[in-house]
């Protein structure tokens, strides 16, 4: 397997170790699944938990023993990051705080998460001559310049003024007491941090901005794998509530629009820039499915249909209640109102494109959800309350 596999130009892929950080979270488990079962490279997965990479980790005798490595870290307060990134050829950051509820309830961790505890990461790597590939998001466009065009403007249908472009489109985030942005500015802050060590110091680079990644694994079920009061990303919630047969909640009208693309495609893109890095080095790829657009209300619909065929389960009467965002996600809520990536930088470097419909990906991963959760929920439910 090794011997053959080739590079888009042709050449010989080598094997390398990647220090991955963060590898335990929904990203990092895929992209740890297919380095595995596809590539004969080494992983070295640091992390706080490691419960989504458990399968791969154990038993010994996985066809890939030896070729993953996990290490139980905190990147905040250990003095082995260095030398994991030193013994690596890259090393891919993913770990950070990354769920719309916590930005504003936590703003500090936020910042500290996104920013601060990223800042030795990209100094190891620079200071080593290591390669870096950062995730950061899709957020650091924030609003687009639409939004503020009037409701009657022709404008508001050229695509100049919504589609999202690595290399034009600027960045633009609500007031301060709007603290839902601070993921977003501290995204964008370690961005150019990491741009500015490209361009002084020759860090080799590259940084994945994700539109909606969405597929199992990610995040948690309330009450099942986390928090019973905890707010996971879209997905999640909307999956807890079909598990549980309640109304899935649409935050504001469910107005805002997004592009969700299914997490195996997004990760062969990742793979390519691995595998790529004269083709993937000082550039920002927006990594996105601009087919699969809807509004959150066209979201949920669909997922309540899709959801009805995999459970054989009959849809309720009401299936969507309006929320407030103060009451859902409290005060300094702000939202993304729409995000199309422009997709001609990663076409141009790596010839990638997404394949799976949204109908598709949902089907997977309701199936997936339904599977997995559905009689944990049903015993949870059944459980007396304490009064
Ligand atoms: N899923 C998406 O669509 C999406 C979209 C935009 C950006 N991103 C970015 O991609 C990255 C990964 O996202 P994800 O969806 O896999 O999130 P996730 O929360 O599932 O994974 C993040 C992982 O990082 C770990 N981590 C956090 N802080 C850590 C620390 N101090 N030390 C060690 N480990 C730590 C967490 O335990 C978790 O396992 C994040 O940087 C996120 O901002 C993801
Ligand atoms: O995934 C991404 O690309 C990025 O966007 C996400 O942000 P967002 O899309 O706003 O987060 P979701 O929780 O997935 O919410 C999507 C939309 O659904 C709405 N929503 C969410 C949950 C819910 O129960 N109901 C509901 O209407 C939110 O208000 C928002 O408008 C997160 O910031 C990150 O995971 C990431 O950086």
């Amino acid at each position: 397997m090794a011997a053959s596999r080739m590079d888009l130009d042709g050449r010989p892929i080598k094997p390398i170790t990647i220090c991955m950080i963060g590898a335990g979270g929904f990203i990092g488990s895929h992209l740890c699944e297919k380095l595995m079962s596809e590539t004969p490279h080494k992983v070295l997965a640091l992390d706080v938990y490691n419960d989504k990479i458990k399968h791969l980790l154990e038993p010994d005798s996985l066809p890939w023993a030896g070729r993953i490595q996990f290490h139980r870290l905190n990147i905040k307060h250990d003095s082995r990051l260095e030398g994991l990134i030193k013994m690596a050829d890259l090393t891919i950051n993913l770990a950070a705080i990354c769920t719309p509820a916590d930005y504003n309830t936590r703003p500090l961790d936020t910042i500290y998460s996104n920013f601060i505890d990223a800042l030795p990461v990209v100094k190891y790597c620079s200071e080593n001559n290591k390669r870096l590939i950062h995730f950061s998001t899709c957020e650091v466009y924030g609003k687009t310049i639409q939004s503020f065009l009037p409701k009657d403007s022709p404008l508001r249908q050229d695509p100049a003024y919504y589609v999202l472009k690595e290399d034009v489109s600027p960045c633009i985030f609500g007031s301060i007491e709007k603290q839902r942005w601070s993921y977003a500015c501290a995204k964008q802050l370690i961005e150019r941090l990491i741009y500015a060590e490209g361009a002084e110091n020759g860090l080799e680079f590259t940084i994945v901005r994700p539109f909606n990644w969405i597929g199992p694994r990610m995040d948690f079920i309330p009450g099942i794998d986390g928090p019973s009061e905890g707010v996971p990303r879209v997905l999640a919630c909307f999956s807890n509530n079909l598990l549980r047969r309640e109304p899935l909640k649409l935050v504001d009208g469910g107005q805002s629009q997004r592009t969700f693309v299914y997490i195996k495609d997004a990760i062969e893109a990742v793979l390519l820039m691995i595998e790529n890095p004269g083709r993937a080095n000082g550039h920002i790829f927006n990594v996105g499915n601009p087919n699969n657009e809807v509004t959150v209300r066209q979201l949920a619909e669909m997922m309540t249909k899709v959801y009805t065929k995999v459970s054989g389960e009959s849809a309720l009467e009401t299936p969507t209640i309006d929320v407030s965002s103060k009451e859902f996600y409290g005060e300094g809520y702000d939202d993304s109102d729409k995000r199309i990536p422009d997709m001609t930088i990663i076409n141009k470097q790596l010839g990638w494109n997404p394949k799976t419909s949204l109908w598709d990906l949902l089907e997977s991963t309701l199936t997936y959800q339904h599977r997995t959760y559905a009689e944990a929920i049903k015993k949870s439910m059944a459980k007396p309350t304490s009064s």
